[in-house]
C-alpha cells in the first residue's frame, strides 16, 4: 500500500515509517518538523515539509499521491504543556486533524490508523485497562485525543472513513539507528539514561507516596517496534471494519524498577532523588492487550523491561546527541 504518514519525522512515525518500508509498503512523510527530525526520517521514504494546519496544501497532496491510507501521528504530546497551553492541544490536535479529515474526504482517502493514548483513561478504576474501560481524561492533551476518536466514529459512520484507533501506553525502546530525541525530554526512559552519559546529573523520582509496592508509580512500557508491527497489522485489517485498541506490553514497573534496570544495563550509578508527584499524573497505569492479540494476532515481542531499556541505551549511547549533527 502507499501509506501517508504524518508526524513521520518523529520517535514513533520514523520507526513505524522504517518497518512499512521494510514490509515492502510505499511511505510519504508529512511533517512540520517541529519535534521531529530530518535524519529520522527513513531513506526509501518520500518527505514533504508541511503543516497539518495547511488544508488546501493537504488536500494537493492527497489529490496527487492517491495515498491507500493514512497513518496519524503528527501531534502534540506533553501533558503539562497541554495543561499550560490548552488552546495549542485542541488547534494542534484536533482542529489540524479535522483539516487531514476533510482532505480526505475531498479526495477519497478512507483508510486512517491513528496514535491515540491511554490519557483517554485518565484515572482508571480498574488495572489492566481495557478497550470498556470509561474513556475520562484528566488533562487537555489526553482531551483533544479523545475528541479526534470520537470524530472518527462520526465519520465512519456518516461517510465509511475506516479506521484504527490504537491507544498506546509508555512507548519506549528503539532501533539500532532510530530513538527517542525530543527536546525538552520529559520522557523516564531517556532522561535516565542521559543521566548514565553523563548528561544529567541525577534523576528525579516524582513522587514515592502512591499506592504501590514501592511508592513510586506504574507504566506499561511498551517497545516501539511492537508498536510499529501492531501498525501494519492495524493497516492490513481496516477493510474489514473499524476498531479501537489498547497497545501495551501488559506489565507494570515502577519508576524505582526503572531506574534499578537502568542500573543494571549501563554499569552506572544513576543518581536519584525524590521529589513531589508531578500534577497530573496517574499512579497505575497497565494495559489489557488482549483484544488486538485476540483479533489481529499481535504479539509483543519484547516484554522483558531490561531489553527495552537495552535497546534504548544502544541507540543513547551510540547517539548521545541524538539526531543533531
Ligand atoms: N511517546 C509516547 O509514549 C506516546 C504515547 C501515546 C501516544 N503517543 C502519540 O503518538 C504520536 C507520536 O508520538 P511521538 O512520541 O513519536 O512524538 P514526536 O513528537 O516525536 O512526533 C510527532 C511528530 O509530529 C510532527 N508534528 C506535530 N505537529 C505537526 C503539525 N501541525 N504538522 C505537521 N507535523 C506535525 C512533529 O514534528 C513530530 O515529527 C503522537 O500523536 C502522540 O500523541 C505517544
Ligand atoms: O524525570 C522523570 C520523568 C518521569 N517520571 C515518572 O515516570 C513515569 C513515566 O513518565 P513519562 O513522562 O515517561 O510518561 P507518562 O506516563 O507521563 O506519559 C506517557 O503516557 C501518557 C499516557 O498516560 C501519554 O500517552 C504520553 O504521551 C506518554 O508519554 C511517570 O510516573 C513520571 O512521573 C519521573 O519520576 N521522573
Amino acid at each position: 500500500m502507499k501509506v501517508f504518514v504524518t508526524g513521520g519525522a518523529g520517535y514513533i512515525g520514523s520507526i513505524t515509517a522504517t518497518e512499512l518500508l521494510n514490509a515492502g509498503h510505499d511511505v510519504i512523510v508529512y511533517d512540520n518538523l517541529s519535534t521531529g527530525h530530518r535524519d529520522a526520517i527513513p531513506e526509501g521514504a518520500r518527505f514533504v515539509r508541511g503543516d497539518l494546519g495547511q488544508p488546501k496544501k493537504l488536500a494537493r497532496l492527497l489529490a496527487e499521491e492517491r495515498p491507500d491510507a493514512v497513518m496519524h501521528f503528527g501531534a502534540a504530546s506533553l501533558v503539562p504543556e497541554s495543561v499550560a497551553n490548552p488552546a495549542k492541544y485542541y488547534r494542534n490536535n484536533v482542529a489540524y486533524t479535522l483539516n487531514l479529515l476533510h482532505a480526505m474526504l475531498e479526495t477519497g482517502v478512507n483508510r486512517i490508523v491513528f496514535s491515540s493514548t491511554a490519557a483517554v483513561y485518565g484515572i482508571p478504576k480498574t488495572i489492566p485497562i481495557t478497550e470498556e474501560t470509561p474513556t475520562n481524561p484528566i488533562n487537555p492533551y489526553g482531551e483533544s485525543k479523545l475528541m479526534i476518536e470520537w470524530m472518527l466514529r462520526r465519520f465512519d459512520e456518516a461517510y465509511g472513513m475506516r479506521y484504527a484507533i490504537l491507544r498506546y501506553f509508555n512507548a519506549a525502546g528503539a532501533l539500532p539507528n532510530r530513538g527517542e530525541h525530543h527536546d525538552p525530554e520529559t520522557h523516564l526512559i531517556p532522561l535516565v539514561l542521559q543521566v548514565a552519559l553523563g548528561q544529567r546529573e541525577h534523576i528525579k523520582i516524582f513522587g514515592t507516596d502512591y499506592p504501590t509496592p514501592d511508592g513510586t508509580a506504574i507504566r506499561d512500557y511498551i517497545h516501539v517496534q511492537d508498536l510499529a508491527s501492531a501498525h501494519i497489522l492495524a493497516l492490513e485489517a481496516l477493510d474489514e471494519g473499524s476498531r479501537t485498541y489498547n497497545l501495551g506490553n501488559g506489565q507494570g514497573f515502577s519508576v524505582k524498577q526503572v531506574i534499578e534496570t537502568a542500573r543494571s544495563v549501563t554499569g552506572h550509578p544513576i543518581p536519584a532523588v525524590e521529589a513531589p508527584r508531578r500534577p497530573g499524573d496517574p499512579p497505575i497505569l497497565i494495559a489489557s492487550s488482549q483484544r488486538i492479540q485476540r483479533e489481529l494476532g499481535w504479539r509483543p515481542r519484547f516484554t522483558s523491561l531490561r531489553e527495552i531499556i537495552a535497546s534504548a541505551w544502544e541507540w543513547h549511547r551510540t547517539h548521545p546527541n541524538g539526531y543533531r549533527r
